[in-house]
């Protein structure tokens, strides 16, 4: 294990380039903002990657991690003598980046945290045994992922007395606890303190220090998640400005006579008899003011506020197969992922199946169905492959589900939930919960009717990907863009509402699917087939359940900058319209979802492992 993330040593040049961007600004109000903080290493991997240097993100994690200690006990001897600057080599550029962090009282921060880790998992890069309070800090706020290291509650330091003829393995653990506090700058605990206590009055008191602090943790976790909500508001509405501003630049460089789009005749979205999407063939697309076609089928903005332009691509293909994790016998059950279906009830019990079912078939090693009781014995008499769980209508179903979401990988909301008001109210708590874990969420069906009466559920989140039908996307547009959608340009709606939805990911699905996370638009034309059975789309977001998380855990070189939600997008459109084919091909006009859930094998194949 230890091999993976410190094969080998980090050169001088490549420790200065990871410092200078996880010194930057956003990076650090993400790691300060963040418990989890595997997607902001992700992205510090990802720039890393772009200046050359192949490094993971838990390498990299490790790396800042080891510096900062280092640094810290420099700054501890430098108190003392003035000479420790040497036992930090990057003593400067960490001091400009850590001078300017709000200051935390380390005494706030319980000991127990560091002495924790310390002497559980002893994995610590540099072999230091010192750790700094404000270290420990860090990794509760900022420097651990939630999942390796599940939130500890915070206790005071409370002595438990220890028999004198104790073990020599505790003994030994004391030993570690006094090292590994900087028991010197601490006046010591008077043990008489407690002498005359019974061990039930000492342990009463124990327990009530913890609540207290167990209290005082949530106080100031709320007050935090509470900040980085402002934060993220004001961040979206400044960029939002921004956009509008050079939009209206760009029109007015591209063609000053052209109307205003908000003066368009607002067309209301209708069904047409044969659903094409006008302006779904590349000839007549007419790229909006603010984009530019670049090559098919990747359509790139003629700007970007958030990144360089990224690279042209001819096929999406040769990426997703990039990020389909390697057959090995190095794995266990679990690894290649663990996909929850929030959905199901009494009418829909056959979307959650399929969603669940096409997540498993794609290469997920496990499926999680959450949905109401009297839909999970259905559920489960359709395949014993699934694990159902009957808690969405039970009156603490969020805490039911959030139970489960350290173990899951993806969620996809949605499929079969209907639309009942309690259920809605269920699976908003879900998303809430698995964003604050920062796990890829993937928002179909009736979690789009959801998120049309609440965006706030879900926009913003960079791992957030919404799967609309043409129905479900005019709904989208309607509540989140002023302007009317243009019955001609698909494309520039697909890319107007993921703006809006602050660069969530959004898949139009239709006769071309349309791909946007509002920077580019990658379109998927793969053929298929005329035949449109129900289900078809539970198969799409369940088979991006799986897509997501690989994607998402891949390396960054492997994606050559491009967005993990979009080249998962593309294989799991690519993967739906493959089966339709393949299913068609076979079965004709009585071909159903079952048919082509038999395909995803053969059809995954031929797209992506040939
Ligand atoms: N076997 C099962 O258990 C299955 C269960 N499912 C579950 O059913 C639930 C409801 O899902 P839903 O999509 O039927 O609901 P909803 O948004 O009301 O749409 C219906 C309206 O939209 C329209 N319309 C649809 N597509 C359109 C298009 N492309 N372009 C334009 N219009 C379009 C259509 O219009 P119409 O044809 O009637 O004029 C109709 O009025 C959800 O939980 C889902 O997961 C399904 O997954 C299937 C398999
Ligand atoms: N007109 C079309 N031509 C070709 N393929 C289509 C067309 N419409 C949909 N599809 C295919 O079907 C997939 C699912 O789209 P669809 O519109 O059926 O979703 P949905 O309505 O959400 O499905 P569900 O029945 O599961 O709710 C698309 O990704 C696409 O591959």
């Amino acid at each position: 294990m230890l091999a993976n993330t410190r094969g080998f040593l980090w050169s001088d040049v490549e420790t200065r380039a990871l410092l200078d961007i996880w010194g930057e600004q956003d990076v650090q109000t993400a790691l300060d903002g963040n418990f989890r903080n595997s997607h902001v290493y992700r992205d510090v991997a990802c720039r890393l990657g772009e200046m050359g240097f192949d490094r993971t993100p838990e390498q990299c994690r490790i790396r800042v991690k080891g510096l900062k200690r280092q640094y810290y006990q420099a700054k501890e001897g430098i108190k003392k003598n003035g000479h420790y600057r040497k036992i930090c080599k990057f003593y400067d550029e960490m001091d400009r980046i850590l001078s300017n962090r709000p200051h935390i009282d380390p005494q706030d921060m319980i000991d127990s945290v560091a002495i924790g880790d310390e002497a559980m998992d002893g994995t610590e890069e540099e072999g230091e045994g010192i750790d700094h309070p404000q270290e420990a800090y860090g990794e509760s706020t900022g420097e651990c992922s939630y999942t390796e290291h599940p939130v500890k509650l915070e206790y005071p330091s409370f002595p438990i007395p220890v028999p004198v003829s104790n073990s020599a393995s505790v003994g030994q653990r004391q030993n570690h606890v006094q090292n590994s506090t900087p028991a010197a700058t601490r006046p010591k605990r008077s043990k008489k303190r407690y002498a005359n206590l019974s061990l039930d009055k000492l342990m009463e008191k124990f327990l009530e220090q913890s609540m207290e602090a167990e209290e005082s943790f949530y106080k100031y976790e709320e007050q935090r998640l509470k900040v980085e909500d402002r934060r993220r508001e004001a961040e979206h509405a400044r960029e939002l400005q921004m956009l509008q501003v050079l939009g209206q630049m760009f029109a007015g460089i591209a063609s000053p006579a052209a109307p205003h789009p908000q003066t368009a005749p607002c067309a209301p979205p209708q069904r047409p008899h044969n659903p094409q999407p006008a302006g779904c063939s590349n000839q007549t697309a007419t790229p909006g003011p603010a984009q530019a076609i670049v090559s098919f089928p990747v359509i790139e903005r003629a700007f970007s506020l958030r990144s360089p332009s990224p690279r042209n691509m001819e096929n999406m293909i040769p990426l997703v197969k990039n990020i389909i994790p390697p057959w090995t016998s190095k794995k266990h059950k679990g690894q290649d992922g663990r996909v929850g279906i929030i959905g199901g009830c009494q009418e829909y019990t056959g979307a959650p199946y399929f969603a669940a079912i096409s997540a498993l078939k794609v290469g997920a090693d496990l499926s999680h169905v959450f949905c109401t009781k009297d839909a999970a014995t259905v559920i489960k008499s359709y395949s014993p492959e699934l694990i159902v769980h009957p808690v969405l209508d039970s009156p603490n179903a969020v805490a039911e589900v959030e139970k489960w979401l350290p173990r899951l990988h993806s969620v996809v909301v949605g499929p079969g939930l209907g639309r009942d008001d309690k259920l809605l109210e269920n699976a908003k708590g879900i998303i809430e919960k698995s964003r604050s874990r920062g796990i890829p969420v993937i928002i179909d069906a009736d979690g789009l009717w959801l998120v049309a009466q609440q965006p706030s559920v879900i926009q913003g989140y960079q791992m957030g990907i919404l799967t609309p039908n043409f129905m479900e996307f005019s709904r989208l547009y309607e509540a989140m863009c002023r302007d009317p959608l243009d019955m001609n340009d698909n494309r520039r709606n697909v890319m107007r509402l993921s703006e809006a939805m602050g660069n969530l990911t959004v898949v139009l699905k239709g006769e071309e699917d349309i791909i946007s996370d509002g920077d580019k638009v990658v379109t998927c034309s793969h053929e298929g087939s005329s035949r449109r059975c129900g289900g078809q789309g539970d198969l799409l977001s369940g088979s991006l359940g799986a897509l997501a998380h690989w994607a998402y855990t891949s390396p960054p070189e492997k994606r050559h900058g491009i967005k993990p939600s979009l080249i998962a997008a593309f294989g799991a459109c690519s993967l739906t319209r493959q089966c339709n084919y393949q299913a068609f091909h076979r079965h004709g006009r009585a071909t159903t979802t079952t048919d082509m859930i038999a395909e995803i094998g053969t059809a995954f194949k031929k797209l992506f492992e040939s």
